[in-house]
C-alpha cells in the first residue's frame, strides 16, 4: 500500500519532470500502480486507516508524487453538489477550457509540499478532459469549479508544475481576472 514514505517532497526532481505517456493497453504493473494510487486516496479519507498509517488526506494523487515518471493520475472526492469523482486515469489531457477562471478562496495545498503556501491559484473554471480509465475505456469528462480545480492540480503535476507556480508573487490574494471563487 502507498504511505507517506512513498510520497516525494519539494526538491525531488520527479516533481519538476514532464512525464512520459503510458503505452496502451497499460501493463499489469501500471494498472496495479494506478489502483494503489486510488486506494491511497480512499485510505487517506478513512479516519481509522488514515490515523493508523499516518496518512495526509488527499483528493488527488499524480504519479510523479510517488516517483513514477508516467502520465497517470488518481482522484477520489465528492464536489459541492455531492457528485462522486473516483478515477484512475492514463494519459489525461485537457482538450478544451473556458476563458472564465475560478479559484479556491482557501488557496491550495499539496501532499508533496510540507508547508503552507498562501495565495489564490487561478484555474480554468470549466475544462474538458480526455483520458483512458482503468478498464481501458476512453473517457471524456466535462468538469467545472471544484472538480476542474482538482483535475488541473493533478494534470499540472504531470507537467512538472506545482500549484504555487500560479500564485501572483506580488499580490497572492489579488482577485484573479475574469474569475469566480469555486467555494
Ligand atoms: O497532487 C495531489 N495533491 O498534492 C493533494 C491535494 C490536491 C488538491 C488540493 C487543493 C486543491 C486541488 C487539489
Ligand atoms: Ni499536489
Amino acid at each position: 500500500m502507498i504511505t507517506m514514505d512513498d510520497i516525494v517532497r519539494e526538491g525531488h526532481p520527479a516533481l519538476r519532470t514532464v512525464t512520459e505517456e503510458v503505452p496502451l493497453p497499460p501493463s499489469d504493473k501500471d494498472k496495479k500502480t494506478l489502483e494503489e494510487m486510488v486506494q491511497y486516496l480512499k485510505n487517506s479519507q478513512d479516519e481509522q486507516v488514515c490515523s493508523r498509517y499516518g496518512l495526509r488526506p488527499g483528493v488527488g494523487l499524480a504519479a510523479p508524487q510517488i516517483n513514477v515518471n508516467k502520465r497517470m493520475l488518481a482522484v477520489h472526492f465528492t464536489d459541492m453538489k455531492d457528485k462522486l469523482y473516483s478515477y484512475g486515469l492514463f494519459n489525461p489531457r485537457i482538450v478544451s477550457h473556458s476563458v472564465e477562471r475560478t479559484y479556491l478562496s482557501t488557496g491550495e495545498g499539496c501532499l508533496s509540499v510540507d508547508r503552507e503556501v498562501p495565495g489564490y491559484v487561478p484555474r480554468y473554471r470549466r475544462i474538458t478532459v480526455k483520458a483512458t480509465d482503468l478498464e481501458g475505456n476512453e473517457v471524456k469528462l466535462r468538469l467545472k469549479d471544484y472538480a476542474a480545480i482538482v483535475f488541473q492540480h493533478e494534470i499540472d503535476h504531470l507537467h512538472g508544475v506545482m500549484f504555487y507556480d500560479h500564485i501572483d508573487q506580488e499580490q497572492p490574494f489579488k482577485e484573479p481576472e475574469n474569475a469566480t471563487p469555486a467555494d
